[in-house]
């Protein structure tokens, strides 16, 4: 991996910021900076509101009070059409890899990369190469999603996030599905994306593997976002 970004710049902050689901207020007076070459756990009980404010981090759910910025977005001003803009300066990985399974590894990250603007054949089949590169699966292009492990597929979605080189990664629960060896894999590959200059924003119940890859922690309870550490979990 080879790719490098400026570090120590804010991209994300969120200040006095509500979360609301439909009604409901989920996190009140949310205080958020997260900087490019951060990485930083989110942790809190099933219904706390950590996917809340992911959704928020990546405009699915519009801000109630306060300011918010993301990659130089302000979601405050944030227009419907303005949020496949926002998106691509974001790089997403769900837990359920969600890669299409009727076509190839290289066919899935072709398929973005169109929906993303992209035009020159030879610019994709480079970027497409490289970003397998940069998660380990170079020779495995070629293959169809049922055809590689759990992890390769979990690489393959990271990769897939990496495409459009993005300041920000957003993990919902990413090893949620995985076995430990591979779910170790896939959190050291993370930390590399961090320290190669991207903020990485990982939401998580794993607190096993977070002991062995201490980071920053923020944790969502009672209603709000507060800092953790590892001596509470
Ligand atoms: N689409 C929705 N409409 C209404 N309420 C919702 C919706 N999605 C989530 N909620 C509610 O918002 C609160 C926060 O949910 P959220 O999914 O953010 O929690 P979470 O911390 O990500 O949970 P988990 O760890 O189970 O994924 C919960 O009370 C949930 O019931």
């Amino acid at each position: 991996m080879e790719e490098v970004q400026e570090n120590n710049e804010v991209v994300i902050k969120l200040e006095g910021v509500n979360i609301l689901q439909r009604d409901h207020l989920v996190l009140s007076d949310v205080n958020l900076e997260l900087r490019k070459g951060e990485f930083t756990y989110l942790i809190g009980k099933t219904g706390s509101g950590k996917s809340s404010l992911l959704k928020v981090l990546y405009g699915e759910i519009p801000i109630g009070k306060g300011k918010g910025e993301v990659a130089g977005f302000d979601l405050n001003k944030l227009k419907s059409k303005q949020i496949p803009f926002l998106r691509r300066k974001l790089g997403i990985v769900f837990q359920d890899f969600q890669l299409l399974s009727d076509r190839t590894v290289n066919d899935n990250l072709l398929f973005v990369l169109k929906a993303t603007g992209w035009k020159n054949k030879q610019q994709m089949d480079v970027r497409i190469r490289k970003v397998l590169d940069m998660v380990g699966l170079m020779h495995k292009g070629y293959k169809f999603p049922h055809e590689i492990s759990g992890g390769e597929q979990q690489r393959v979605s990271i990769a897939r996030a990496l495409l459009n080189d993005p300041e920000i990664v957003i993990a919902d629960e990413p090893t949620g599905n995985l076995d430990p060896k591979t779910t170790q894999e896939i959190l050291v590959l993370l930390h590399e994306i961090a320290q190669r200059g991207r903020a990485v924003l990982m939401a998580t119940h794993d607190y096993a593997n977070m002991l062995s890859f201490s980071s920053r922690i923020i944790k969502c309870e009672d209603g709000k976002l507060v800092e953790g550490n590892m001596e509470q979990i």
